[in-house]
């Protein structure tokens, strides 16, 4: 069910119309669904069924506390990338005990950190990575329960910044040396290996790169059965997509259903890592038009939004879907416009040459801005932050305040007036 449609005339989530939370809170604001990240949590909790394993949703994708919160309410399980996102997950009331570490580049100090609260596991991206993890659990006197990342080598057929499994790209260990650097974990002090992962990509809409890169993890955990390491969990990352325009990505239930079909007679636990296809659809972004300037070449509507908000377009020139949160009268004419923020670089747009009835004070939602948008947002231009609201059926409540000059300063000194202790 989509969430946000119009009623009437407006642009409507659950109980909430778009134009009154723009009225109450400004713009650009980020406003979230909670029924729709409920429900898409849900999609893959269901899926699962009563196979043992987690669905640990990839914090990256939208760490907003409150976000974090609802869906550990749910019961969800985090995938993290750092001692922040952890911090975040325990900070929203989300339990140790639900989290994996993934992530290339941990550092020592990390680690600590994250075997002190006792995480459920760490996805090990490296040789190197294996080494410094078990000197850590060693001077701490304790074990790190350790699952290998494996690059297995498949085209993920999605924008290459965004693939992640093929030999050329930066993530895991490549599939063929995997089972060296498995033995060399099994005879480790301080390392118990419970699992094996790997993530291919992102925005992923078609089930068969999954089930490629799966054989050949499925090749691997029968050969490491053989030589006595057993593998308990089969984590096969994030990476589902969403419909931003008219893609048919499968559902949940498709995607784990033939996961487990596959599994055969191999009794593996399963965790799924979803970052995108929990909250894309759930959020939109807010904008007011500023200025119209049409112009012999083009029509640009400068709006208050900008690539520090969202930098999706700039970076991967992705579309996102454009809806005005007042519907105009249909005899309204249109014009092709191109939505384009007041940042000084020619690269920051959010949207290309839409049809759009559009006056100064337009308010317009950037639909599908749940994943990726916010947490890649920056102060560029020295622009604050933007608020984010979570709608909960006919309540809105501020989740995050719009940034303010003191933030945007926050840390920084004057020379001079530098603490003499
Ligand atoms: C290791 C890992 N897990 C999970 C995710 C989440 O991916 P997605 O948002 O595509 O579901 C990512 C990001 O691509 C990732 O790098
Ligand atoms: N940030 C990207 C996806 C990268 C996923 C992180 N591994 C996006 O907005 O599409």
């Amino acid at each position: 069910m989509a969430h946000f449609s119009y009623n009437d005339n407006q642009l409507t989530v659950e109980g909430c119309t778009l134009s009154a939370i723009a009225d109450t809170y400004d713009t650009p604001c980020y406003v979230y669904s909670r029924a729709s990240i409920e429900q898409s949590y849900q999609a893959y909790a269901s899926a699962l069924g009563a196979h043992p394993g987690m669905i640990c949703y990839a914090v990256k994708a939208n760490s907003s506390l409150a976000v974090l919160q609802v869906l550990a309410q749910q019961g969800a399980g985090f995938d993290i990338v750092s001692q922040g996102e952890l911090q975040r997950v325990l900070a929203a009331g989300g339990s140790a005990d639900r989290v994996i570490f993934s992530g290339v580049g941990k550092k020592a100090e990390e680690m600590r950190f994250a075997l002190q609260q006792q995480i459920a596991c760490f996805n090990v991206e490296s040789a190197a990575e294996l080494e410094t993890l078990a000197q850590v659990a060693q001077a701490m006197g304790t074990t790190a329960r350790v699952s290998l990342r494996v690059n297995p080598d498949v085209d993920a057929n999605t924008h290459p910044y965004i693939s992640t499994g093929l030999k050329e790209n930066k993530f895991g260990v490549d599939i063929q040396t995997a089972l060296d650097v498995y033995r060399r974990a099994a005879s480790l002090d301080g390392i118990d290996v419970v699992g094996i992962d790997c993530h291919i990509g992102s925005q992923l809409t078609q089930l068969a790169p999954f089930m490629d890169a799966l054989d050949r993890v499925l090749a691997l955990m029968d050969q490491l059965a053989e030589e006595g390491i057993t593998i308990r969990h089969l984590d096969l990352g994030g990476g589902l997509g969403v419909t931003y325009n008219n893609e048919q990505p499968p559902s949940p239930a498709d995607y784990v259903g033939q996961v487990i079909a596959k599994l055969g007679d191999r009794a593996v636990a399963l965790m799924f890592e979803p970052g995108r296809s929990i909250v894309a659809n759930a959020g939109v972004l807010l904008t007011r038009v500023l200025y119209l300037k049409p112009t012999e070449h083009k029509n640009f509507a400068i709006i208050d939004a900008a690539m520090n908000d969202n930098i999706r377009p700039s970076l991967y020139q992705a579309w996102q879907r454009v809806l005005p949160v007042i519907a105009p009268e249909e005899s309204e004419p249109t014009q092709q416009w191109d939505l384009v923020g007041p940042v000084c670089e020619t690269g920051d747009w959010l949207a290309k040459d839409r049809a759009l009835a559009l006056h100064e004070g337009s308010v317009l939602a950037l639909m599908s801005s749940g994943a990726y948008g916010f947490t890649m947002s920056s102060n560029y231009n020295s622009r604050t932050r933007a608020a984010e609201i979570m709608v909960d059926g006919d309540k809105h409540h501020l989740i995050r305040a719009r940034e303010t000059f003191a933030d945007l300063v926050r840390g920084e000194q004057l020379l001079g007036s530098e603490d003499p202790s």
